[in-house]
């Protein structure tokens, strides 16, 4: 039945199909994607359909079906024809296809059918000129290119150690959803500079009117829940190229990677006390299990700073490389990996997470609103002052 799809769907896409769903890359402003809060024009959605005719490449089954269900969706709303018979295959996996967007709104269903197109005209360019494949965040502080099967996204905060502001949290969600959907099969996570990341933007704090700081203390939980869960949940293998320093939530995120490699100038810091915080990214349940319980309590209740040697030896980083050969002896074994089958990769990655999932978004939960707690405590505030009036560093 595949066989038949493939051969029909391939006709589909020479004529009047289009076709789906959500997020992607796109060498427009925007790196993303779905829902209501944008909507495409009908001049776009009509702009769209023309480029789906202009792609260089067939984008493959899967990714048809996708369009012609969005299509549908967008210019007829929910499914209302007749299930086709069990045999007639290609009216089946249509059918099934525009069935399961339900009652996705007209609006976003054409949205998606821009973006998706969107991307696929992005990734199409990137193979001729890999370079124009750079997609533009709100910020030129994250940078997320796709090349030779790997989407790339660099923190790009250099003269901040890559510290993260909420924008950037906000982006990188943004990149790590669009990722989940592209053409790319494995998805790094590195720094510019001599920084990996120097974990939470402190100035992220700063400017607070005393009325909004409870308030402020729980949207940033929100934001740090999302943001979290989008590694917990995120598909494709993920890959830390650990190029520096880490510090912080950067650090504690390691643990949701599958692979982390690290320069043998990198360092692990989870000064949480130091800061009156707490532990974050899983880390109180992953770092335990990981390095068992006394090598976790050293590093998330006293702050110590680990070696790259050191760091592999307690299994959160998976190789440790010369610094000089670094980016060379990473960037070669990454480009193989992403040669392999994308979707062996992904269920492979599936077996070993889907057990924990729950448990991990569990933890996340109670973490984040642990330290909603603790942003408002006399402790966190002090050592952020501290911070913000040059009086301290780590
Ligand atoms: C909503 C999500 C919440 C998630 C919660 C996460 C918890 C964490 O991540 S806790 C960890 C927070 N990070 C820190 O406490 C690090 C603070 N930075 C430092 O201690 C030092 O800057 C550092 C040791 C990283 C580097 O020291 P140096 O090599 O001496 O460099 P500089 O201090 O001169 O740094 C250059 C420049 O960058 C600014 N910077 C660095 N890190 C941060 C940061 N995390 N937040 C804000 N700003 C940062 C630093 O202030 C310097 O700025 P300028 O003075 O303006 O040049």
């Amino acid at each position: 039945m595949a066989r038949v799809v493939g051969l029909l769907a391939h006709r589909w896409f020479s004529g009047a199909f289009r076709g789906p769903l959500q997020v992607i890359r796109c060498p427009a402003p925007q790196l993303h994607v779905s829902g209501p809060a944008m909507a495409a024009s009908q001049e776009d959605f009509a702009k769209a359909m023309n480029q789906v005719k202009l792609l260089k490449e067939d984008p493959g089954n899967e990714v048809k079906l996708k369009l012609y269900a969005l299509y549908k969706q967008a210019t007829e709303g929910p499914c209302n024809a007749p299930k086709p018979g069990m045999l007639d295959f290609i009216l089946k996996a249509k059918w099934d296809a525009w069935n399961a967007l339900g009652n996705l709104p007209k609006e976003t269903a054409r949205q998606n059918y821009v973006d998706l197109v969107s991307s696929l005209s992005a990734s199409s360019c990137s193979q001729v000129t890999p370079a124009a494949d750079k997609k533009q965040a709100e910020s030129d502080s994250l940078v997320v290119t796709s090349e030779d099967g790997i989407t790339t996204i660099r923190l790009n905060r250099p003269a901040k150690k890559n510290a993260l502001t909420t924008q950037m949290y906000r982006d990188i969600m943004r990149a790590l959803e669009a990722a989940s959907e592209d053409s790319s099969r494995i998805t790094v996570l590195t720094g510019s500079g001599d920084y990996y990341c120097s974990g939470n933007d402190l100035t992220n704090f700063k400017d607070i009117p005393p009325d909004k700081v409870e308030e402020r203390a729980q949207s940033s939980a929100v934001l740090l829940r999302d943001f979290v869960d989008r590694f917990i949940d995120f598909p494709k293998p993920l890959i830390a190229v650990v190029n520096g320093p880490a510090v912080g939530i950067s650090v504690t995120l390691l643990g949701l990677f599958d692979v982390v490699y690290a320069s043998d100038r990198a360092t692990f810091h989870t000064p949480f006390s130091h800061l009156g915080q707490s532990p974050e990214g899983c880390s109180s349940y992953i770092f335990p299990k990981m390095m068992g319980p006394s090598k976790a309590a050293e590093m998330l209740i006293f702050g110590k700073k680990l070696t790259a040697r050191e760091a592999l030896a307690q299994g959160l980083v998976t190789a440790v490389f010369p610094d000089d050969t670094f980016q060379k002896e990473v960037w070669a074994r990454l480009k193989a990996y992403a040669k392999l089958p994308p979707n062996a990769m992904r269920i492979a990655k599936r077996l070993m997470r889907h057990q924990e999932k729950e448990k991990l978004h569990a933890v996340n939960a109670e973490e984040s609103r642990v330290l909603a707690e603790r942003w408002v405590s006399d402790e966190c505030i002090t050592a952020i002052v501290a911070f913000l009036s040059k009086k301290a560093k780590l």
